[in-house]
């Protein structure tokens, strides 16, 4: 099972929303990571064929996407960023819809349903309208509908919108237990929801600036990392001088955190670096707001 992105580039009229992006998937879970505007959803509409790339190609097994995009989709599950619900059925009335839409056997469906339900902790409310349900209940429900069809490409863009904190563990805990032998995708600009999957692609301005493992990515700060205890009238000038990753209020000063290839103070003293200050250097690095 392989999925390769050779040279991909897509624009809309004038606007480059992506340039040459090469990545070669095989199974696994990889994190598309990057600020607003980096691309990761157009490249994740040209994976799922919503869309076809301006440049380069795409191939499912080596069959190209844009001419034969019948191949992938039967293997696809894909969760939109703008996924949406009919408020008017139940969770188990909409799961089936889309079920027969994709063609499963109604008893098939209905196992296949019972079982999401179940892992998605959905079932207590499979009978209540979908029009009443939290942001996070829905986000639940579109993650079932992508994996109706036990897909070998699982594509989600920006799953965890909308979740509670204890949703969001479950669902990197969901995650993990669906890897196996399948492809995942999943897009985020939050650092922390992909922390814990093995690789990376961190986008940028339409380009893959990184492809690698989070603790290599975290290597590239070591020793860059600082702390320095400020007066609170300092941390502005720190601020436009520095890429600062955190500033936390304490009885004595303000503790900064600040990557920078530099000791930015006399008494600034390093800290172990995290994944968070490899992302936001990168990014800085390259005149991007993170
Ligand atoms: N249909 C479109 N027409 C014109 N420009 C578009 C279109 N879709 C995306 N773009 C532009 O392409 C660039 C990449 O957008 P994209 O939505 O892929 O980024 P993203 O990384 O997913 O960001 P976000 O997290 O904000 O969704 C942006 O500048 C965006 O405005």
């Amino acid at each position: 099972m392989e999925l390769q992105i050779e040279q991909v580039s897509k624009s809309y009229g004038a606007k480059h929303a992506l340039s040459g992006i090469t990545l070669k998937l095989k199974p696994g879970v990889t994190g598309l990571l990057g600020p607003n505007g980096a691309g990761k959803s157009t490249l994740m509409r040209m994976l799922a064929t919503i869309e076809k790339p301006t440049q380069g190609r795409i191939t499912w097994n080596g069959v190209d996407i844009a001419g034969q995009p019948q191949v992938l989709r039967k293997e696809l599950g894909y969760l939109p960023q703008d996924f949406g619900v009919y408020p008017n059925l139940t969770p188990l009335e909409f799961l089936e819809y889309i079920a027969a839409m994709k063609g499963m056997s109604a008893r098939s469906a209905r196992t296949r349903i019972n079982e999401l339900l179940e892992i998605l902790n959905l079932s207590n409310d499979r009978k209540r309208l979908l029009g009443g349900f939290s942001g996070g209940m829905r986000q639940r429900v579109g993650i079932a509908q992508s994996l109706l069809n036990d897909p070998s490409l699982l594509i989600v863009d920006e799953p965890t919108v909308g979740l509670d904190p204890g949703e969001r563990i479950g669902f990197r805990n969901l995650l993990s237990s669906l890897s196996g032998d399948r492809i995942i995708i999943l897009s985020t600009h939050i650092v922390t929801d992909i922390e814990s999957i093995p690789t990376i692609a961190l986008m940028a301005k339409g380009r893959l600036v990184k492809y690698a493992a989070p603790e290599n990515l975290i290597q590239t700060v070591e020793q860059k990392v600082w702390n320095c205890i400020l007066p609170a009238a300092s941390l502005p000038e720190m601020q436009a001088k520095y890429t600062v990753s955190s500033a936390i209020q304490r009885s004595d000063g303000i503790h900064t955190r600040i990557v920078s290839d530099l000791r930015p103070s006399a008494n600034a003293t390093l800290l172990p670096a995290s994944l968070e200050d490899a992302y936001l250097y990168t990014v800085s690095s390259l005149g991007v707001q993170p």
